[in-house]
């Protein structure tokens, strides 16, 4: 019987048994190649991915359509701009605490169960959508899919990563973030599409995401729960007939026994999960960087850019309410898309690599971006009059519309000819409404040609080019990389015992850090204007930049069983040891036996 570790200069010798004799394997150089001849890449396996990675579907889609809605919504029910806020943060701050508290139900109930009842909770949560009768049905709404949101988003890359043979693992998992963007892409369009209804439309932005979830409930009555799982409750037979049943013609016996030998000598803890996550090493180890990946995966802005893509293009001259819905329809197509190249390279240059490439690129791009954003601002166009301002509000006080939007009470009401601005004012914003001023030339838009410009948040300007190239760039790096790699990353970092308790804390960082980014992005673009806060980004990457290097080992193609090993030295050491890290030992039998193909296309 043979098996295959990775070994960190040396650390692994101790663990070779007397009968087994230790092989150096160079890396193969057709180490990006998924070998086809693999019998256990059967079409059953992209079943199982496809209907779990459907929670992902879900979790974009439920965090992507309610910008559309809400633009119907807030005229509908007239919703203040705290109550804004609350129905769109209320989701994500939901998706938090359920994702902590997805690590125990995972453990308690199964990976199967656990997406059985997130795909149950986002169809209950888009029922109560689509009826709300007023904003406090809806407020429970939006808190119901978020509870959804955290169970699958930690549960699903762990299912995935548990059916999924080795060598296709990176690739299966990095579907479901496909998914996740694929689902946001889907809701962009949906918002567009029914921004035309106008009254009610938002009925069907919310309530539509009932498809998809039960399909994937019903699909998932029909699946197996993962073996891994059903090992650790002792339910071997289960577990070895859905092996058999995931792996299908292919002999799972060497499979079945690794996986049974790491369960029986992980049995051996007691106590709390997290302190003894804590307490042993590799795994603390683990956790640090499983959360870390999480949290610059959220600091380097990403929520922002596709957020305030819309302000953006408007500041590239999109007047059209409609027209910004649909190009930010493009914004997030973008985002799928390279999404899609991540897929493709994640078993070709391994999980680090790919890393370190995206958040170079993202850096640069937000460099860019802040340039752009930096011009605009130096060439911001000056207020010309001053209207008396009986109220006495700080709108009159600003000398240029830099100022003037970003001060949330206030906008800027101009003329353009040939995009020369002039007979421009900073004025109070209407409360009700942040389409129009609240007094003034601006405060009653019409369509008519002959109506001075108002713009809230944003400022005419001839840069928006650099901004929108920076926006493109940003997406074609962040997506395949940095949007992708810390979910497959996690999923596969922790031993059996700690798995679903180590996703459930690294999702909850990627969900307190979105939370904490989208909350403040206004209060530090205050402080700091729009490039200063893009520069900070830019230096948050940087910082992640230096933790990937150090700190991010290689897990491609490695059974989980032993990705625990990569983290038996001292945290960080990753950079320093990159000769060794590549040296690959694959454990044989002692007694001649010479590695089969598929240990071959383990090894790599
Ligand atoms: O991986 C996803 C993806 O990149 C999404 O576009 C983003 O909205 C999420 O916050 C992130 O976790």
């Amino acid at each position: 019987m043979s098996r295959h570790m990775i070994s960190m200069g040396g650390r692994r010798q101790k663990a070779v048994d007397d009968e087994e004799r230790t092989l150096i394997v160079p890396p193969s150089s057709s180490g990006g190649d998924l070998p086809d001849q693999d019998a256990s890449a059967t079409g059953f396996i992209y079943v199982l991915a496809f209907f779990s990675a459907l929670g992902g579907f879900l979790f974009g889609y439920d965090t992507g359509v309610v910008s559309g809605a809400m633009l119907l919504l807030k005229e509908e029910m007239n919703l203040s701009t705290l109550w804004q806020e609350l129905l769109v943060s209320s989701t994500v701050g939901a998706a938090a605490l359920s994702a902590l508290s997805g690590g125990f139900l995972n453990g308690w109930l199964g990976r199967r169960v656990c997406i059985l009842l997130a795909s149950f909770i986002f169809a209950v949560g888009g029922v109560i959508l689509s009826a709300a009768p007023d904003k406090a049905v809806l407020l429970v709404g939006r808190v119901t899919v978020g509870l959804g949101i955290g169970i699958a988003s930690m549960t699903v890359p762990v299912y995935i990563a548990e059916v999924s043979p080795p060598n296709r693992r990176g690739q299966l998992v990095t579907i479901n973030s496909l998914f996740i963007t694929g689902g946001q892409f889907i809701a962009s369009v949906i918002d567009g599409v029914f921004s035309y209804m106008g009254r009610g439309g938002w009925r069907y932005m919310l309530g539509l995401s009932v498809l998809p979830a039960v399909l994937q409930f019903v699909g998932f009555l029909f699946l197996p729960e993962s073996p891994r799982w059903l090992l650790a409750k002792g339910r071997s037979q289960e577990a070895r007939r859905a092996l058999s049943r995931i792996r299908g013609d292919r002999g799972v016996d060497e499979e079945y026994a690794a996986i049974r030998t790491s369960v029986e000598k992980e049995k051996k803890g007691a106590g709390l999960v997290i302190s003894r996550i804590l307490s042993h090493g590799p795994t603390r180890r683990a956790l640090i960087v499983g959360c870390s990946l999480q949290m610059f995966q959220q600091l380097a802005g990403i929520n922002t850019v596709m957020y305030y893509s819309a302000t953006i293009l408007q500041m590239a001259g999109v007047r059209d309410v409609k027209q910004a819905i649909w190009l930010t329809a493009a914004t997030s197509a973008t985002n799928f898309v390279f999404t899609l190249v991540g897929v493709w390279l994640v078993e070709r240059v391994g999980r680090r690599k790919l890393t370190l490439g995206s958040l170079m690129g993202t850096g640069l791009s937000l460099t860019l971006l802040a340039v752009g954003f930096l011009l605009a601002a130096q060439h911001s166009p000056p207020t010309t009059l001053h209207p008396v301002d009986a109220q006495n509000s700080t709108c009159r006080l600003y000398r240029s519309c830099e100022f003037c939007m970003l001060d949330p009470d206030c906008g800027f009401c101009y003329r353009e000819d040939d995009s020369r601005v002039y007979n421009s004012s900073c004025v109070p914003v209407n409360q009700a409404s942040t389409d129009n001023a609240a007094w003034g030339r601006c405060s009653n838009q019409t369509e008519a040609t002959a109506s001075p410009m108002w713009a809230y948040n944003y400022c005419p300007t001839s840069y928006s080019w650099v901004v929108i190239m920076g926006l493109i760039l940003y997406l074609a790096f962040f997506a395949p990389g940095m949007g992708t790699m810390p979910w497959t990353v996690n999923s596969e970092i922790y031993p059996l015992w700690a798995r679903s308790t180590g996703n459930a804390w690294s999702a909850g960082v990627n969900w307190i850090f979105n939370v904490l980014v989208s909350l403040t992005f206004l209060h530090v673009a205050r402080y700091l204007t729009y490039y200063g806060a893009f520069f900070m980004y830019t230096g948050l990457v940087a910082v992640g930049l230096l933790f990937v290097q150090g700190c991010l080992p290689e897990t491609k193609g490695l059974p989980l069983e032993d990705v625990e090993n990569l983290f038996a030295g001292r945290l960080c050491s990753c950079g320093s040891s990159s000769a060794t890290r590549d040296v690959h030992y694959v454990r044989v039998n002692g007694r001649g036996s010479h590695p089969s193909d598929s240990d071959a296309s383990d090894a790599e």
